[in-house]
């Protein structure tokens, strides 16, 4: 039973899950308190039942699950800092992209039951993809972080080894996505619709062909088959794209994501 939920780094990441984590309703009923040292920029979150503070030590006093929502360089002074207050049977999750459990587990003594979650920025609406992976963690605590961050979107564990290729995919990915819609967006203005239709049309766009995919587990291609009208609008339009390098360029900055963060964890 969760009773207390601490998150250190009130920034982008840390506020959106706390939002995600008391919309979601249950399985979690106790309190979640979020710091940051500018704690004025996070007041807001008191009017969502959310309590903020500066104090890390007292956050993470009596806290079953301990999220670390820090930019990764500063995991290390973090850990040292709340240590004296983390409980043994506290479950530590780092959601720091490119640094691997064993280093955490390092800066924290040797601590077993480590969590790496990569959620996305659409936590803070129910809908993130989250990938998780845990170290040295017992199913039961495998169980509590399914069932905590399930109502916040889609979970799947993953092998540590995947968190990096996760975090391009899943959390560089909301970017991706949006960069999709926004230019589809002005090119719907280049034909004829006002900026805000056109980003009604090609946002709903996207949620559809998502949910083609989501429920009907169909295969993209089957679905763009369903599309492309022989000597079509279409196939004229998609292969257009294609000779301007559209998926290739999309493959190409995945890579040089994945290619940042290999060498950003090299060098920690
Ligand atoms: N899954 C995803 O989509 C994303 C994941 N990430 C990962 O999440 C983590 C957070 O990233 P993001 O939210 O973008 O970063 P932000 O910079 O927005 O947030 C970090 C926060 O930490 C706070 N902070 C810094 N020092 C302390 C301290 N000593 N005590 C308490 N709070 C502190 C900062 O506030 P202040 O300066 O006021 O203290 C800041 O608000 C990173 O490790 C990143 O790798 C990042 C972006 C997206
Ligand atoms: O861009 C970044 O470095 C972070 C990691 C995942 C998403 N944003």
């Amino acid at each position: 039973m969760i009773n207390k939920i601490a998150i250190i780094g009130g920034g982008n990441l840390g506020a959106a899950i706390a939002k995600g984590l008391v919309k979601s309703g249950k399985p979690f009923k106790g309190e979640v308190i979020v710091t940051r040292r500018r704690v004025h920029l996070i007041k807001s979150l008191e009017q969502e039942g959310i309590s903020v503070g500066q104090d890390n030590l007292k956050a993470v006093e009596n806290a079953d699950v301990v999220i670390l929502a820090v930019k990764p360089y500063q995991l290390e002074d973090i850990i040292s800092e709340i240590q004296p207050a983390l409980s043994d049977e506290a479950l530590l999750i780092s959601l720091a992209a490119g640094v691997d459990s064993q280093r955490i587990s390092e800066m924290a003594s040797g601590r077993k039951s480590i969590f790496r979650v990569m959620p996305n920025t659409a936590i803070s609406i129910g809908e993130s993809m989250t990938c998780v992976s845990s170290y040295e963690a017992t199913e039961e605590q495998d169980a509590v972080i399914r069932e905590l961050f399930e109502p916040t979107g889609t979970v799947q564990f993953i092998p540590e080894e995947l968190m990096a290729s996760a975090t391009v995919l899943a959390a560089c990915g909301i970017a991706f996505a949006l960069r999709f819609i926004r230019a589809a967006t002005q090119g719907g203005v280049e034909i004829g619709f006002g900026s805000d239709l056109a980003l009604k049309i090609a946002s709903q766009t996207v949620k559809g062909a998502a949910e083609l995919i989501i429920r009907g587990e169909a295969h993209p291609e089957a679905e763009i088959d369903k599309v492309t009208t022989p000597r079509g609008i279409t196939i004229s339009g998609l292969n257009e794209m294609e000779h301007q390098g559209f998926s290739s360029a999309l493959i190409k900055g995945l890579i040089t994501s994945f290619e940042k963060i290999e060498n950003g964890s090299k060098k920690r």
